[in-house]
């Protein structure tokens, strides 16, 4: 055995999901180090931080933006700004092996001409979750949701196109990527409470890239 088959990374395959909808296994694992690195450079810039809801909630997982949009929710409502409210800069250009990598699996999946304008940054440590929920505020549903796990594994909910349409489970790992588009790019989904895990890479903590075209 030579030391290499130590350092092979799975082959990626593909998963449909619905229809516009895939989930495409360990497809950015190879490239995961690099991804993590370009995450710790833009949150040294945009700090994460955990944001308000509407209801005056306080969100249990830490966000942070890339790209000329970011996703931001305060009292005031759920948007998305060219600035940062905790700096009041432009939120920090989106590194492009993060770029590349949204780009490759919209294309992948059956979206050839993605190009997206924010990247939101989820950390989720143990206890942490998202709930049921549409990406409903970007301007061209046209385009796709590409979503990147990096990190401790965490159920993701797939639903329909109503909040109360029982969701689909869906495993997710380190370095799978769901998109969803087209037909699916209105569904629900969301994630179950992130459990305790030892990720070699991250410890205990859940990443989670979201690319969007917003404006
Ligand atoms: O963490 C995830 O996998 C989902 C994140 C999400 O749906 C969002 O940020 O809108
Ligand atoms: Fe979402």
């Amino acid at each position: 055995m030579t030391a290499d088959l130590f350092d092979d990374v799975e082959q990626p395959w593909v998963e449909p999901l619905e229809d516009g909808a895939q989930v495409l296994r360990r497809f950015a694992s190879a490239r995961a180090p690099a991804l993590l690195d370009a995450i710790i450079r833009v949150t040294e810039q945009a700090p994460l931080r955990q944001m308000k809801t509407p209801g005056g909630h306080t969100m249990s997982a830490a966000m942070a933006c890339c790209g000329t949009w970011g996703w931001v929710t305060d009292r005031k409502g759920y948007r998305y700004q060219q600035t940062d409210p905790l700096t009041d800069k432009r939120w920090p250009g989106m590194p492009e092996i993060l770029r590349a990598l949204a780009r490759e699996a919209a294309e992948q999946a059956g979206y050839p001409d993605f190009e997206p304008d924010a990247c939101l940054i989820n950390r989720y440590l143990p206890g942490a979750k998202m709930a049921l929920h549409q990406d409903k505020d970007e301007t061209d549903f046209s385009q796709p949701i590409v979503s990147v796990s990096l990190g401790s594994p965490i159920v993701f909910q797939f639903g329909g196109d109503r909040r109360s349409d029982r969701p689909r489970k869906v495993p997710l790992e380190h370095g799978d990527v769901v998109v969803w588009g087209g037909p699916s790019r209105l569904r629900y989904h969301g994630v179950l409470t992130l459990k305790p895990f030892d990720h070699p890479l991250t410890g205990a903590c859940r990443y989670n890239l979201t690319f969007r075209r917003a404006g």
